[in-house]
């Protein structure tokens, strides 16, 4: 059998993460990289329009230069998106010396890690991968998840980990645990946020419900 990717979610909160390139390309792992909290670098002697709005908003640092070997030192995850599959090679072996996780666009099975399609309401992220098959395929899926996940999704999230945390603070057993929390699933508060009719939940609130909800 192949061999598969793994899926993970990457906390790069603080970490250095640089693309190497300008384009296109680079710039749909800048903006899959935005808002992570990860401190962005892009090394290219040129940038997109959009980047260079992102470098002039302070979201990421441009240094407006070639590829250098030495480049890298201090990265977390490296992007190596530029037109030249020299210099893309380049990159690859500079990260691969320096054991950074490396994500390689014009020959994917040579990186490290491939980029998937994406998708954020809030806590809720939905990533679509087609292992490179075909990335128009994935962003064809994406399509279809975005529009049956709304916006409605961000706020329900918001409610379940509320519920979720007092739930864990105020019952101790296991089994009632995830017996209550597989009834907060049931509860019909999509549709309440969708219909506009949805009022944020107190502490009380959900304190006197667990209460009704263990006892039936
Ligand atoms: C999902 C998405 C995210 C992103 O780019 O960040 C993404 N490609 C997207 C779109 C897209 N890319 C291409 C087309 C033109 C049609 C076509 O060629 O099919 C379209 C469609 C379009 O633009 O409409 C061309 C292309 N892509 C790759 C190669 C090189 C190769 O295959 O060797 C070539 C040929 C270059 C050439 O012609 O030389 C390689 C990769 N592209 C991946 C990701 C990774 C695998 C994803 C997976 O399956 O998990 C992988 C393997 C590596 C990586 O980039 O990490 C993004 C959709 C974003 C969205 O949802 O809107
Ligand atoms: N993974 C994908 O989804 C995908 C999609 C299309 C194309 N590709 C591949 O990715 C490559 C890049 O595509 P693009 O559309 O962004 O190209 P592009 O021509 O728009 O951008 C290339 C960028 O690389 C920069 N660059 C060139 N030499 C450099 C160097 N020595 N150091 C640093 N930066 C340098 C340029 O300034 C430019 O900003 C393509 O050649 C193609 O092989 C991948």
């Amino acid at each position: 059998m192949e061999n598969h990717y793994v899926p993970i979610m990457l906390n790069c909160s603080g970490r250095r993460c640089i693309v190497i390139g300008g384009g296109k390309v680079a710039e749909r792992k800048i903006e899959a990289l935005a808002g992570s909290g990860a401190l962005l670098t892009i090394i290219s002697p040129e940038v997109t329009e959009n980047l260079l709005h992102m470098v002039h908003r302070g979201e990421a640092e441009w240094r407006k230069k070639p590829y250098l070997q030495g480049d890298l030192e201090g990265a977390f995850l490296v992007y190596a998106a530029t037109d030249s599959p020299e210099v893309n090679e380049q990159v690859i072996a500079e990260a691969q010396q320096r054991n950074i996780l490396v994500n390689r666009a014009d020959a994917p099975s040579t990186g490290d890690f491939i980029t998937p399609s994406s998708l954020r309401r809030g806590k809720l992220t939905i990533a679509v991968s087609a292992s490179g098959a075909s990335p128009g395929f994935a962003k064809q899926v994406m399509e279809q998840m975005r529009a049956n996940y709304g916006e409605e999704y961000e706020i329900y999230l918001d409610f379940l980990q509320q519920f979720r945390e007092v739930i864990q603070l105020e019952v101790e057993d296991r089994r009632d645990r995830k017996y209550l929390l597989d009834r907060v699933l049931e509860m019909d508060v999509l549709i309440q946020i969708r219909e506009k009719r949805f009022h944020s939940w107190s502490q009380e609130e959900m304190v006197k419900w667990i209460t009704v909800n263990r006892e039936g």
